[in-house]
């Protein structure tokens, strides 16, 4: 799998979104390592005091998430004004379209297209995912409440596409790469939103 360079000429944003577990930052990796882009782990730039408001088992509001959107936006916006910068796969949960509003606004004015891949599984997957990993402040508990604040995007957000992400690692990746691929050569009437 390679990307004709041709198609690279033009700057973009992946976002990848979706709730806890859903195995964000295993796609943004992936996708950040063949298409050669910078990545950027959206939940880095959580304030502490939202980090310690997961970690005690409380879920995050709107007004806890607003600045973290801001500070998401604003750190692709100036990685992107870095002529170096080929594009950017960077992981936000942002799981409300108000919240995907952000992002946009945040880029509007900036170099790059901008698209969002929403990596949607069922809460039995998510719940499996998110407990057999170890370490991690988000406890499996949390996902009831991503679920219920997670607006999966519609038709009318013409940017953003759904990716089944309850199959292996593998075909994931590859079924989002395809898709980036076909992102990237503009051939939107071709593609469906749904995958
Ligand atoms: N397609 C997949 N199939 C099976 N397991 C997966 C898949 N993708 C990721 N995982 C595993 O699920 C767990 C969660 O993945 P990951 O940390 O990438 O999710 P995330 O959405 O970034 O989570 P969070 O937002 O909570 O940090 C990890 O242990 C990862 O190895
Ligand atoms: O909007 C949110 O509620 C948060 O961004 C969460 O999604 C976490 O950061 C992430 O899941 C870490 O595990």
């Amino acid at each position: 799998m390679s990307l004709n360079p041709q198609h690279l000429d033009k700057k973009a944003v992946f976002f990848i979104i979706g709730p806890s577990g859903s195995g964000k930052t295993t796609m943004a990796k992936f996708l950040a390592e063949k298409l050669d882009y910078d990545y950027i782990e959206g939940d880095d730039l959580h304030p502490k005091a939202n980090v310690e408001k997961m970690s005690s088992g409380h879920p995050l509001n709107d007004e806890d998430r607003w600045g973290w959107l801001y500070n998401c936006g604003g750190a692709c916006a100036l990685q992107l004004d870095d002529p170096k910068v080929k594009g950017l796969v960077m992981t936000c949960s942002a799981l409300k379209v108000a919240y995907r509003d952000v992002l946009r606004e945040s880029l509007k004015h900036r170099p790059g297209s901008v698209h969002f891949l929403y990596l949607m599984a069922s809460k039995e997957v998510l719940v499996e995912r998110t407990k057999a990993r170890k370490n991690h402040y988000m406890k499996a508990d949390m996902v009831d409440s991503q679920l219920r604040d997670m607006q999966a995007p519609k038709e009318d957000e013409k940017d953003a596409y759904t990716i089944n992400i309850e199959n292996s690692p593998e075909v994931s990746q590859k079924i989002a790469y395809d898709l980036v691929e076909k992102i990237m050569k503009d051939k939107d009437e071709d593609i469906k939103h749904k995958y």
